[in-house]
């Protein structure tokens, strides 16, 4: 233990969880950056237990989760996640035997995604300017398309049926809604747009609309608006500075934040927080991305959405004032360039990484208690 770090540093317990590909890098990154952050501020720690939950040891142990692993995650007080998936299991499986069920079972039925250009970097879209696209996706969690209902029957034959049932319930839509209203109350904008499909699917999304007009009328501050999910792609490349917050059912925010962080740079930026509103269970960090079966293991990840999330994991802990400082010197290390290459930029993963740890030494070393 550093000297410098007396008996009342505060630890956080994080059960981290790397998984696949591109997934092991990043997570080895952010830990990296986390403990630099630690020890360069002081007053708390962070204390990892690695959990080998991945495709490699489920093709050999036929597991991904062990049968007491969501009790395991619980003696935690935050989870970060790399990525799961490998070519050579079905991802279906990977999805359903490791991610879907931690969210489901810590009842994690927030997943925020924030989108921002960050300095340095430009948007795909010629016209849009770092002020024009800052939005909050406020992704429903827990059930929706990703309910994991239906079945298949006559499975091998040319009779096979299979169904994929959506289901929207009440207290979810509920929930998920009070969590939209409040982010956008949080932000200096007040605005809330709600996605959905309610001409084409008219049981589920009329229910979605219909408690979200509900419960609009506790926050009357909040300006609000109502997108088809189609129109609204068409929005959020050609008036992307019309929209802050965004509320959207499971598939369609999955879809949607991907776009998202297209048009803000690179997929490689996004972060994610899996939250338990009411902190009864551990919540979640991990990237957005996937484990990149097509570049895993060339070390040229982008750490930045890796690093995003560390920091909003660190906010969900208690440390504010540190995960403001994470992401401040994550965005001076962008300004100056020094980016990978889906940024346009020269630098590899290692590369990104370190810089981010002097630059956390550079702006905050001598600060510690
Ligand atoms: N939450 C998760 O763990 C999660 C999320 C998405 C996909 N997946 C799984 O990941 C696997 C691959 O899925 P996919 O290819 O559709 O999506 P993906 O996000 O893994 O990759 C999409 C594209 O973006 C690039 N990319 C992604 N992250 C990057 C980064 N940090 N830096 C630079 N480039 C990056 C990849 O190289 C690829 O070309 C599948 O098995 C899928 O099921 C898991
Ligand atoms: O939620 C999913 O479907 C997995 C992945 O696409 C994600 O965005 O986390
Ligand atoms: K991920
Ligand atoms: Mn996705």
């Amino acid at each position: 233990m550093p000297s410098h770090i007396h008996s009342v540093s505060k630890i956080h317990r994080i059960a981290s969880i790397p998984g696949d590909g591109i997934g092991v890098e990043i997570t080895q990154a952010a830990e990296k950056v986390l403990h630099v952050l630690a020890k360069t501020l002081g007053g708390f720690e962070f204390d990892f237990t690695t959990f080998d939950w991945s495709s490699a040891n489920f093709l050999k142990r036929g597991w991904y989760m062990p049968p007491d692993g969501i009790e395991q995650l619980k003696n935690h007080d935050a989870i970060y996640f790399g990525a799961v998936g490998s070519p050579d299991v079905p991802d279906h499986i990977s999805l359903w035997g490791l991610i879907l069920p931690i969210r489901k079972s810590l009842n994690q039925y927030v997943n925020v995604r924030p989108t921002r250009i960050l300095p340095g970097t430009t948007s795909p879209l010629t016209t849009c300017k770092p002020a024009d696209l800052d939005w909050v996706i406020v992704r429903e969690n827990s059930e929706g398309e990703y309910s994991g209902q239906g079945g298949t029957s006559h499975g091998d034959t040319t009779y096979a049926v299979a169904t994929e049932v959506s289901i929207f319930s009440y207290t979810g839509i509920h929930r998920i809604m009070k969590y939209a209203f409040e982010t956008a109350r949080s932000r200096p904008r007040k605005k809330l747009t709600m996605v959905t499909k309610s001409n084409a699917q008219r049981h589920g999304m009329v229910l979605w609309d219909k408690i979200f007009y509900e419960v609009a009328k506790e926050y009357e501050d909040v300006e609000i608006d109502k997108m088809l999910v189609d129109a609204m792609t068409v929005r959020m490349v050609l008036n992307p500075e019309s929209m802050d917050t965004i509320v959207a059912t499971n598939l369609h925010a999955d879809i949607l934040s991907d776009l998202a962080a297209a048009l803000s740079g690179s997929i490689g930026i996004a972060p994610s927080s899996n939250l338990d509103p009411t902190r009864e269970n551990p919540s979640m960090f991990e990237p957005i991305h996937g484990s990149a079966p097509d570049i895993a293991g060339k070390g040229i990840a982008n750490p930045v959405g890796a690093f995003w999330s560390a920091a909003e994991m660190v906010r969900w802990v208690g440390q504010e004032v540190a995960a403001d400082k994470l992401m401040q010197a994550i965005e001076n290390v962008t300004k100056a360039g020094i980016k990978t290459k889906d940024l346009g930029g020269q630098k590899n993963t290692e590369e990104v990484t370190t810089a981010v740890c002097q630059e956390i030494e550079r702006l905050f070393g001598g600060a510690s208690s």
